[in-house]
């Protein structure tokens, strides 16, 4: 009968499998933390300048009814369902001093944002509703975690509102004039930095396209004096995320 040759693993070879192993484990671990780290991305921002609806439009998205608002000085924050997942509804105060205090301590657990105009005097308040949405386009945080955005024009019940499509125009048009002063401001030699703060192709006129999060403009009214409401256009978009 012919002796069983031995098969003998090289000190080489043991390396190779150790390797081998070593990469498989590290990459499930990394794709385990990546997983996790989404899944508890379930926030949902209600952001917007001061008066803009962002409380009666939580307050119908919650409790399906009107309520007498004032300036908002904390957040609200309320669990909402869509048919996927459990989502977390928060109302950020639109108020200057307190906005990007309550924009830093939720971004990080940002799955969308629904930034809320008042379609009824966007013209006079252009300037501060686009350098707040500026802000958020070039934060760091968004630009890796790359929320949904939806651009919500409510206040569609007065009669001289703008409508979705001259909203998107009329912040293309600022925001297109803020990256160019903005970028010029920046002190940093950081090349990245003032990557970002050009929001997109410097050399064509800003477009909302260009940008690497998912954007959707949408209408809304929180209130009508015929007691009608419509927030249909929210309820939808937050459906399909
Ligand atoms: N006509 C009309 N009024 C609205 C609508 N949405 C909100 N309002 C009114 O606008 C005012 C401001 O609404 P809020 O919901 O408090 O606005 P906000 O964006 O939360 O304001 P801050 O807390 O200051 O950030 C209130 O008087 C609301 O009743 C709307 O669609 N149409």
């Amino acid at each position: 009968m012919a002796d069983k040759v031995p098969v003998e693993l090289g000190g080489t070879d043991f390396t190779q499998v150790f390797i081998a192993i070593f990469i498989i484990v590290i990459t499930l671990v990394l794709f385990a933390i990546y997983k996790k780290r989404k899944s508890s991305r379930q926030g949902i921002l209600l952001t917007g300048i001061c008066d803009s609806g962002k409380t009666l439009i939580f307050s119908q998205l919650i409790h399906n009814k009107h309520i007498q608002t004032h300036t908002s000085i904390k957040e609200n924050v309320a669990n909402f369902s869509n048919e996927k997942e459990n989502l977390r509804i928060i109302d950020i105060p639109g108020h200057e001093r307190l906005r990007d205090k309550f924009f830093e301590q939720y971004k990080d657990i940002t799955k969308g944002i629904i930034y809320v105009v008042d379609s009824n005097t966007i013209t006079q308040d252009v300037r501060d509703a686009a350098e707040f949405l500026y802000n958020i386009l070039v934060d760091p945080i968004i630009l890796k975690n790359k929320p949904n955005l939806l651009i919500l024009c409510n206040k569609q019940d007065y009669t001289f509102s703008k409508g979705g499509s001259a909203v998107k125009a009329i912040f293309e048009k600022e925001l297109n004039t803020l990256r160019v002063t903005k970028s010029n401001q920046l002190e940093s030699v950081d090349a990245k930095a003032k990557k970002a703060a050009l929001l997109g192709n410097p050399e064509e006129d800003f477009d909302f396209a260009t940008l690497p999060l998912k954007i959707d403009i949408a209408e809304s009214y929180a209130y009508h004096k015929n007691g009608t409401v419509d927030i249909e256009g929210v309820k939808k978009w937050l459906a399909r995320l």
